[in-house]
């Protein structure tokens, strides 16, 4: 029986010599246009022989500390509420599902700059082995306007001896608020953070990142954050910060 990774690199040979892949690369002068893509996107991913099912990399694995998984499942039973008659019904807050892609298609014209966007990764995602880097779960509350993210900071995160560094830290901040304005606003991006370090966090320690919606102005959303200790005892991080609700065109520069 011929094993699935040959199976997957036939196909590619055979999409190569498909007349519809001629189509495709003539297309490459359209690629400024994300019309371009969505007409294209179908085929392209059917000639994929690999699975196109995203993995949620905010699930539990075996690099997560027990303490970790402890605040976890806290969450996640506040996810799920059992009413009197004991049916369970969605509960107040919702885990966000974090992938390693935001857009399939971004900006770019040439055929070369599309070879080098479809290796795009998620920066807080980019790192493959488990608990090496980020490992973090966000919680929403969209009702309180307001979500908790759940942060473990893996090795290759170390800036002072032994603790994290401020520009991992800024990164964690930056995403979950900027995941919880883009819950409440839509399409948004980060036009000002501004952050004060107030005690430092220990390389593979626990914290909480608490992202808040202070309020909204027209296309501006300002939230605040701050980043605990899991016992929320000792303030690590505070933030402010505004994002600017964007049309996706922005991105295309459209
Ligand atoms: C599509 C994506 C969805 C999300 C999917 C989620 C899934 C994935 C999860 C990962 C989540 C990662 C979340 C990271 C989010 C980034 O890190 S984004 C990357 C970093 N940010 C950037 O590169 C942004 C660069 N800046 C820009 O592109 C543009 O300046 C902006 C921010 C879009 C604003 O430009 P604009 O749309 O032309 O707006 P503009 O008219 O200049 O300003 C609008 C208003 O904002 C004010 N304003 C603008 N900039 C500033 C500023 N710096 N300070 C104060 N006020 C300002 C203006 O004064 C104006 O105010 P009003 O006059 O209306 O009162």
């Amino acid at each position: 029986m011929m094993r699935p990774v040959a199976k997957g690199l036939i196909s590619i040979i055979r999409a190569f010599s498909n007349p519809n892949v001629a189509g495709i690369l003539r297309l490459q002068t359209q690629w400024n246009s994300p019309s371009a893509f969505q007409n294209i996107r179908p085929l392209s991913m059917s000639l994929w022989p690999f699975s196109a099912q995203p993995r949620d990399f905010s699930l539990p694995n075996a690099s997560w500390s027990p303490e970790m998984r402890r605040v976890y499942d806290h969450y996640i039973a506040l996810c799920e509420v059992e009413t009197i008659g004991g049916e369970k019904k969605t509960g107040p807050w919702r885990k966000l599902p974090s992938y390693n892609r935001t857009l399939k298609y971004a900006k770019g014209g040439t055929y070369l700059s599309k070879m080098i966007q479809s290796k795009a990764r998620l920066f807080t995602r980019s790192i493959k082995e488990h608990g090496a880097a980020f490992e973090y779960v966000i919680f929403v509350n969209k009702q309180e306007k307001r979500c908790v993210c759940v942060f473990q900071a893996g090795r290759l995160l170390e800036g002072p001896p032994g603790h994290v560094h401020g520009g991992a830290i800024a990164t964690m901040i930056d995403t979950v608020m900027g995941g919880l304005a883009a819950c409440l606003s839509g399409p948004i991006m980060t036009a000002n953070l501004n952050i004060s370090y107030r005690s430092p966090i220990t390389l593979g320690s626990v914290v909480l990142i608490h992202s808040a919606l202070d309020h909204v102005e027209g296309r501006k959303t300002f939230l605040t954050c701050r980043v605990t200790s899991t016992d929320e005892t000792k303030l690590h991080t505070e933030a402010t910060a505004l994002f600017v609700s964007i049309n996706v065109g922005h991105l295309f520069g459209t």
